[in-house]
């Protein structure tokens, strides 16, 4: 096994967008902050609680079964449970996950197989948390279609809501480090390595333990104070090049803690697999220039998982511009 490699600290910012979606003009600052940032922090989600801490229970009882029994769901080919390794290519970092398909009804077998006997509860409990968590992103997605002053409002959101969505959902265990525990020299090892999300949109709840981390324009790290009670929405690969690159897909990563477990729920909303991803012809102003290559969803998570975690998976496919 690779050895988990040290990285220089990062500070805490209090500069993360805060979107407020109860207010009127949050798709201006929405679209703000996804060109800048590619990453905000929703407030007034309309997630009821209830769905977020019965999952998090539910995952929480069931990181802490023995490794054994849940081994027994594993390994993560493409889904179930994963120890260390992220992803086929040898990618490691301090985090235990479930990952499943996340349309209702998918990987229910598998579902079943991992939590036995309480399986119509937890069944129940992922659900619901995806349905809601899915109908926040896709409202998200409409306020950014209408900010971006699209007419075809769900010209985003179809896609999350099309049968054939290829989304995905993860529950991630991060274990308090023994390496960081009584640590002074500030170190820091990785949880989950940097990347980019290849979908359209990521939408993360964690505990109130720290960990994420994302990369600015300049390259600078910063540490996202964690809320419970919140939601951070990530711009994936996919909105990048469909709004032609006004649209950052956020670099991001964890860091493992020496004290304190971190458990994280992530919906990644992507598209059917036969789906073109390319610029939309209402964002191309004037002469504009598609920067991409053309390519399905099918054809760039093939190649975005022949990659490590860390590669530019969309320079493969980006134009190159004399
Ligand atoms: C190293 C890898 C893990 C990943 C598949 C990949 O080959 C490259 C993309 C990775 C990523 C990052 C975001 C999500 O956590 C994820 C589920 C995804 O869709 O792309 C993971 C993949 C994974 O863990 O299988
Ligand atoms: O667990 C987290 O907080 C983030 C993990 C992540 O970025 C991912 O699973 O893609
Ligand atoms: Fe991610």
């Amino acid at each position: 096994m690779k050895q988990l490699s040290p990285i220089k600290p990062a500070t805490f910012s209090s500069s993360i967008p805060l979107i407020d979606l109860s207010k009127p003009d949050s798709k201006n600052h929405l679209v703000k902050a996804c060109e800048e940032f590619g990453f905000f922090k929703v407030i007034n989600h309309g997630v009821p609680t209830e769905f977020i801490s019965s999952l998090e229970s539910e995952a929480v009882k069931f990181f802490s079964m023995p490794q054994s029994e849940k081994e027994k769901a594993g390994p993560p080919e493409p889904v179930g449970y994963g120890n260390k390794c992220i992803g086929p290519n040898g990618d490691v970092g301090w985090v235990e996950y479930l990952l499943f398909r996340a349309n209702p009804g998918f990987d229910e077998q598998r579902l079943a197989s991992i939590f036995g006997r309480n399986t119509e509860f937890t069944r129940c409990a992922v659900d619901d948390y995806v349905s809601a968590v899915k109908r926040m992103a896709c409202e998200v997605l409409e306020l950014l279609a209408d900010g971006l002053k699209i007419q075809q409002r769900d010209v985003f959101s179809k896609l999350l809501m099309d049968e054939q969505s290829d989304s995905l959902f993860r529950v991630n265990h991060y274990p308090p480090c023994p390496e960081l525990q009584g640590d002074t020299n500030g170190r820091n090892l990785i949880g989950f390595g940097e990347h980019t999300d290849p979908q359209i949109i990521s939408v993360l709840r964690s505990n109130n333990t720290s960990g994420l981390q994302i990369s600015l324009r300049d390259g600078s790290w910063i540490s996202v104070p964690p809320d419970q009670n919140s939601f951070f929405i990530n711009v994936g690969d996919s909105l990048q090049v469909m709004t032609n690159g006004r649209f950052k897909s956020v670099r991001h990563r964890v860091v493992a803690n020496g004290s304190k477990s971190r458990v994280s729920m992530i919906y990644f909303g992507g598209p059917p697999l036969s789906e073109k991803i390319a610029p939309l012809a209402s964002l191309m102003e004037g002469e504009e220039d598609s920067l991409y290559k053309e390519f399905t969803w099918f054809e760039y998570k093939k190649s975005a998982y022949k990659l490590r975690l860390a590669d530019n998976r969309l320079g493969l496919f980006e134009k190159i511009v004399a």
